[in-house]
């Protein structure tokens, strides 16, 4: 099958959910954003009319499970959120809470509490909740990443309460990019392996930027680091697919 290309207009509206979490800061970060031929309009997503005006979609940091509860309370927004999540024409990028919602399965420590119903977004991730650990433990990590611009200047990635990738089903190892990857000392440990998540991939854990087509996960907070790169990387690639 062929997907046909999407005409997208001069104005772009990028919707960024904002149920709870950091969706201001991702706003004013796409509101700077200057793409050559478009004009990148942010808008706050808390309605499925909201939504229906958008050609792309932020999911924000903050709590996964209080962005799925709010959302399926909400008329007719899940449902939608999860087709918009799953459509290939349609640009999303889901930051640490919006990783976990664009898994297709997570699971948290030894697996006891419940998870967060996955929107499966990019097909085959599934994710640790909070394996970096608490509030306490939240870091930053200067990284270099040759896919942005400017790639000799570090970006400083923050991780708070972070998810970590616990494995990729084959087929999306096939199809999926690893735009950045965490240094081996800066890796979390496994928790138990008792998890209802199976097996995971110990290889996997270090990946903490993914992109497959139009979709794509961080599992940290570029809104919060006072660099516009990696909005502009998602402009760019994702949305205007340059
Ligand atoms: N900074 C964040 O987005 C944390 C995510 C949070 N730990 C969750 O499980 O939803």
């Amino acid at each position: 099958m062929t997907i046909q290309p999407v005409e997208l207009p001069e104005t772009i509206i990028i919707g960024v959910l904002a149920l709870q979490g950091a969706f201001v800061e991702h706003m004013h970060y796409l509101q700077r954003l200057r793409p050559q031929g478009h004009t990148i309009k942010a808008i706050p997503i808390r309605t499925l009319t909201e939504l229906q005006q958008c050609q792309a979609l932020v999911i924000p940091g903050g709590e996964s499970t209080v962005i799925s509860s709010i959302a399926s309370h909400t008329p007719g927004l899940l449902e939608a959120l999860i087709d918009f999540a799953q459509d290939p024409q349609r640009a999303v990028w889901g930051t640490c809470a919006g990783m976990i919602l664009m898994a297709d399965e997570n699971g948290i420590g030894g697996g006891k509490k419940k998870p967060v119903k996955g929107w499966q977004g990019l097909g085959g991730l599934k994710v640790w909740r909070n394996l970096f650990g608490g509030q306490l433990e939240s870091f930053e990590a200067q990284l270099s990443i040759p896919a942005l611009s400017n790639p000799s200047q570090p970006f400083n990635a923050i991780f708070i309460r972070a998810p970590a990738v616990h494995s990729l089903s084959p087929e999306l190892k096939d199809k999926v990019e690893v735009i950045a990857q965490l240094p081996e000392e800066s890796c979390p440990h496994l928790p138990p392996s008792d998890s209802p998540l199976g097996e995971p991939n110990p290889e996997d854990l270090s990946k903490i930027w993914l992109k497959k087509g139009k979709k794509m996960v961080t599992s940290f907070h570029p809104e919060l680091s006072g660099d516009v790169r990696i909005h502009e990387f998602f402009v760019e690639k994702c949305v205007l697919g340059r």
